[in-house]
Formats: C-alpha cells, sequence, structure tokens
C-alpha cells in the first residue's frame, strides 16, 4: 500500500487560527495547540494518510480522550476536507478515530460551558460549516465507528455516505439530556436514514440506540466485530468506488438538495438561536451538572 501524508494539510492544521479565546472581549490569533483543551496537541488530534493506489484518504480523529469536538478540533477538520476535496486524484475519504471505543462524544462540552458570545458564535458557524461541507462533498465518504457515536458523532456519521459500526456500542441524538436540543439540520440528516417517527421519538427521549437496533433502523449499514470495522470500511468504499464518481455525486446532492436548501435559509436563525440559548442560566446549570455526572460515574 503506498500511503503517503497530506503534507499540505498537515501545515494548514498547524496553522494560526483566528478565535476568540474564553472570557476574552476580543478574538487574537494563537496557534491552534495553544487552546486545546485536549489531553492530545493539535497536531496529534487529525491525521491524515493517503493510499494512492485506492485513491482513498483516511482522516484518523486522535483528539484524546473522546474526540470532543473543540472549535480548534472542527477547524483542523473543516481545512482537511477542503484540501482532500481539492485533491483532484482524491475519491473518497474514511473517518475513523485513534480513541479506545469512541468514535466521538460530540460536541466538546466545554465549549459550551461559561463561553464569551464571540468564541460560541464562531464555534457554532464553523460546526454548520463543517458539516455542509462533509454532507455535500463529492468524495464518497464512509465512517468506520469503532466505538460510542453521540450527539456531535452522529453529525459526522449521518452526514457521510455509508457507515460501518462495531457491535455493543451506543450511537444517537441524546442532546435533551444535557438540556439542549439537536439543530433540524442534524435532525434531517438523521430523520433521512431512519425516518420521521424513530427520530421523533429518539430525539425527545434523547435515546441512544445500540449498534444492532442502529442496524436494523438503518442509522449505520453493516455491524462487523471492533478489529475489522476499517478493514469493512476500506472494502465498501472500493465497492463504492466502482460506480462512476460524477453520477455518484449528482445523485448524492439530488437526494440531500432538500435538506441542503432548509439548512441555507435557515443557518442564520440558528445561529441566533444557539447563541442566545446556550448562555442561559437555567441551561448552564444542567450542562455544568451533566459533566459533573460524567466525572461521578468514575
Ligand atoms: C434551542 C437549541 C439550541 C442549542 C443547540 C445545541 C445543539 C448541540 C448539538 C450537539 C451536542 C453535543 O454533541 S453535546 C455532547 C453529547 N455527548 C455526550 O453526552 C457524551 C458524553 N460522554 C459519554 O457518555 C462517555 O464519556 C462515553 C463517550 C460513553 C465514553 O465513556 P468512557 O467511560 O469511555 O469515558 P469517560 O470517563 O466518560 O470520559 C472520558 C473523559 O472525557 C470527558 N468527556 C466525555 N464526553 C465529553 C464531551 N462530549 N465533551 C467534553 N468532555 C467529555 C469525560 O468527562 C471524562 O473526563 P475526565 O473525567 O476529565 O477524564
Amino acid at each position: 500500500m503506498t500511503m503517503r501524508s497530506f503534507g499540505l494539510i498537515r501545515q494548514c492544521c498547524n496553522a494560526l487560527v483566528r478565535v476568540p479565546l474564553a472570557r476574552e472581549k476580543s478574538p487574537v490569533s494563537l496557534p491552534i495547540s495553544h487552546l486545546s483543551r485536549s489531553l492530545t496537541t493539535a497536531a496529534e488530534a487529525l491525521k491524515i494518510t493517503y493510499d494512492e493506489k485506492s485513491e482513498v484518504a483516511t482522516m484518523h480523529l486522535c483528539r484524546k480522550p473522546v474526540n470532543g469536538l473543540s472549535l480548534e478540533f472542527i477547524t483542523q477538520i473543516s481545512i482537511a476536507l477542503e484540501k482532500l476535496e481539492n485533491e483532484r486524484s482524491c475519491r473518497g475519504v474514511i473517518i475513523s478515530s485513534g480513541c479506545d471505543n469512541v468514535f466521538c462524544a460530540g460536541l466538546d462540552i466545554n465549549e459550551m460551558l461559561r463561553p464569551t458570545p464571540e468564541r460560541l458564535e464562531i464555534f457554532w458557524k464553523t460546526l454548520q460549516d463543517m458539516w455542509l461541507q462533509l454532507f455535500t462533498t463529492r468524495l464518497m465518504t464512509v465512517a468506520a465507528i469503532t466505538g460510542h457515536c453521540i450527539a456531535g458523532g452522529c453529525l459526522i456519521s449521518s452526514a457521510c455516505d455509508h457507515r460501518v459500526m462495531a457491535p455493543n456500542f451506543k450511537i444517537g441524538l441524546n442532546e435533551v439530556k444535557l438540556g439542549i436540543v439537536a439543530p433540524f439540520w442534524l435532525v434531517d440528516s438523521v430523520k433521512n436514514l431512519i425516518g420521521y417517527r424513530q427520530t421523533e421519538w429518539s430525539l425527545m427521549k434523547g435515546h441512544l440506540f445500540s449498534s444492532e437496533d442502529a442496524l436494523r433502523l438503518g442509522l449505520v449499514d453493516k455491524v462487523v466485530p471492533q478489529d475489522q470495522v476499517v478493514l469493512q470500511a476500506e472494502a465498501d468504499m472500493a465497492e463504492w468506488l466502482q460506480v462512476p464518481d460524477s453520477a455518484r455525486h449528482l445523485s448524492k446532492t439530488l437526494m440531500r438538495r432538500d435538506t441542503v436548501v432548509r439548512f441555507r435559509s435557515g443557518r442564520e436563525a440558528d445561529l441566533k438561536t444557539f447563541v442566545n440559548y446556550i448562555p442561559k442560566e437555567s441551561i448552564q446549570k444542567t450542562l455544568h451538572s451533566y459533566v459533573e455526572s460524567l466525572k461521578s460515574k468514575k
């Protein structure tokens, strides 16, 4: 297998990103790594490899411990997606995880705890952009879900074109358990996969599906043993790439058009709702208790 890493992507991921620091009034430019709240540095958090023979890239999410989606991390993912999109030879991307038993635990909750308005706004805009990129990319996208895939994790997996999951993990939208509500565009992308009623009740309850139930409902496409997830994702990708790229992408665009149109017309209002809702004292209290409950389960 001929592998090479994308030098350009690496350069971009380590570049300066203009983000407001928590509790500061105006944005300042700092290296991403300086802002990371993770156990991993920014350079370690996202690894991209490219297999020239299969023309498939792998985006390995390694922001330990749980691939929490911080502003810096989603910025890195977004930059990497753009680079891959522009790399003419690249036809597909497999998104995998380097965190034990977790594909992605969703948004880094710290981003929503006592945030500054500036950072909160950039955070949400960047997340919206990343979702749109992933949802509409010309690349064939496969999620290799080797562990739990929760809320913002499900945002990533449901925006992909195909999903392979390991057994005995949880996947879905549990936002209500944190006192928040999933945005309509994320709800739409899940509804596109499992239908109205299953989305409605699971959203209202904050229910997380087992891998097996997710397979039955169509929230994932295959369940295979954990150590075979990536291999299966690669095999499925190869099969998908037998379809001519432009016809596949046009079909995807056709099927996703309504969701994208709704997103584009509602994204500004969605942003306003998010930045107004999250700082509310009652929401802050619920988020705080949720974080405490995560800590106290140990
Ligand atoms: C109107 C509408 C407008 C508002 C609109 C708002 C829309 C928001 C849409 C999306 C919202 C989200 O994604 S909100 C995020 C939802 N995600 C979750 O609820 C997942 C919570 N996490 C878990 O359930 C578990 O951690 C799980 C993933 C299963 C892994 O369990 P493990 O036992 O392996 O590991 P843990 O010990 O729990 O976690 C390891 C450490 O990671 C931390 N951690 C875990 N998940 C984290 C997270 N998401 N963000 C930060 N930190 C996290 C834990 O606190 C631990 O920290 P230490 O104790 O310090 O080691």
